[in-house]
């Protein structure tokens, strides 16, 4: 039995790909594809490293729920302790649905509405990480309005070079995020002026897919000169987040171990007298993406003069991170090949030439083969969408030997169900 990198629990067993203890084929015969398959103990496993991390320390863990929004996987991490790190109202209803506790929701973004900011107080969100000043004076309006008090923390933006893709980039001046460092302290007074607000902490968030540990310290040094400088301003802050980020294994990336980086990061904070804070963190991806794999079938070979072309039956709607950030996920087949290995581009049935999922990828396939896409879990399902008029594709759970259907595979119908011919 042999384990796929970054993949503990997904493995080859006679050639065959088996998550937990179930053989994906039997699942892609079962559901059919496109489909995503998750593996809980996955989920589970990557959130323990956070917990042991985080042992002996007050501090929640806020999943944040862009990474996977599917239901099943919130109720995973409620039932689990979790809090969650929102960012939309349409993210709120969809944890509330799922059992969360108001109280341990976080609403980060830059775009909040009047009509978020009134529903997130109306159920009692435990924190808006507030991104702007604007947004500060509009959050006490809307407050004030509702007669309560909105808790807020003010993002920092710490221009902290997180070293990954400039998409994926949250921490630099040049992005829309937070507020800029040299402007926080007088965002923290206005805050404390105004009615309606009740500050209660500060946080960060400097980008994602990150694989190296000194962004982060750099950013933590950088936020605890300003609690510091805060608090030196009489204004409490009971919180630190930290936001999310950590990487995963997508190609051979080797990103710290969430309770290795927590150790360090904690020693830092320890260092600087903030040990006994309460600290809250907003992981998405590294809980998530490694537990997740989206099986295609290999519908066509095209032999070309130039270029290979293995057409599949997933694309760049369910799966847009390659067409997006030119992301590499491995391609692997499920059963065990035969003949000999060509190199092929990967493509899906969308009319776009960025439709894509891997590039010359030595791949020994016929039609009919079944392919599997891994480090699917995170940002796939959660960033699909209908172009071309697919339906989005079913997803599966797998705990031990059960697999429970957690999606139905969207129908042309389920689509058109919103819209209304005028005439
Ligand atoms: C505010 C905020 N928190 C948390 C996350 C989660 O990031 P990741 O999935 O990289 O852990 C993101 C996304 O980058 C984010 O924008
Ligand atoms: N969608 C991105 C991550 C975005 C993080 C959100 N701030 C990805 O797939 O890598």
């Amino acid at each position: 039995m042999t384990h796929l990198p970054g993949h503990p629990y997904v493995h080859r067993q006679d050639g065959e790909l088996w998550i937990e203890q179930l053989p994906l084929a039997a699942l892609a015969r079962q559901h059919g594809t496109p489909l995503f398959v998750y593996s809980k103990a996955a989920m589970l496993a990557a959130l323990a490293a956070y917990q042991r991390g985080f042992a002996g320390r007050q501090a929640t863990i806020c999943y944040a729920m862009k990474a996977n929004s599917s239901l099943a996987v919130l109720q995973l991490f409620a039932r689990a302790g979790c809090g969650f790190d929102i960012v939309s109202g349409g993210e709120l209803e969809r944890v509330l649905a799922a059992g969360a506790l108001p109280s341990k929701v976080i609403f980060s973004g830059v775009g909040k509405t009047r009509a978020e900011m009134r529903r997130a107080l109306e159920v009692g969100i435990g924190c808006f990480n507030v991104e702007s000043e604007a947004e500060l004076e509009e959050l006490s309006r809307v407050a004030s309005a509702a007669g309560v008090a909105a808790s807020v923390s003010i993002r920092v933006n710490p221009n902290v070079d997180a070293r990954t893709h400039p998409y994926i980039s949250t921490g630099l001046k040049d992005n829309k995020f937070g507020v800029a460092h040299e402007r926080t302290l007088h965002a923290y007074r206005r805050a404390v002026e105004l009615p309606g607000l009740k500050v209660v902490g500060i946080d960060c968030h400097i980008g994602s897919q990150i694989t190296d540990g000194a962004p982060y310290l750099d950013a933590m040094d950088r936020v605890l000169d300003l609690v510091e400088a805060v608090e030196a301003a009489g204004i409490p802050l009971a919180h630190i987040d930290f936001g999310g980020g950590l990487g995963i294994d997508y190609n051979g990336d080797r990103p710290p171990a969430a309770d290795t980086l927590w150790a360090q990061l904690l020693a830092k904070l320890d260092a600087r007298g903030h040990g006994g804070r309460h600290l809250m963190i907003e992981p998405g991806r590294s809980l998530v993406g490694n537990a997740g794999v989206c099986l295609t079938e290999v519908l066509y070979l095209k032999p070309g003069e130039h270029k290979n072309f293995c057409i599949v039956d997933a694309a760049m709607n369910d799966l847009p991170r390659p067409a997006m950030y030119q992301a590499f996920h491995r391609i692997e087949p499920v059963r065990p090949t035969r003949g000999n290995a060509q190199r092929y581009d990967v493509v899906g049935p969308v009319c776009e030439s960025g439709d894509w999922l891997g590039r010359d990828r030595e791949l020994a396939v016929r039609s009919g083969d079944l392919l599997a896409v891994l480090s699917a879990g995170a940002y796939c399902m959660s960033m699909a969408s209908n172009y071309n008029t697919r339906g989005r594709a079913a997803e599966v759970l797998v705990d031990g030997d059960r697999a429970h259907l957690i999606r139905e595979r969207e129908t042309a119908q389920d689509q058109m169900r919103m819209e209304r011919l005028p005439g």
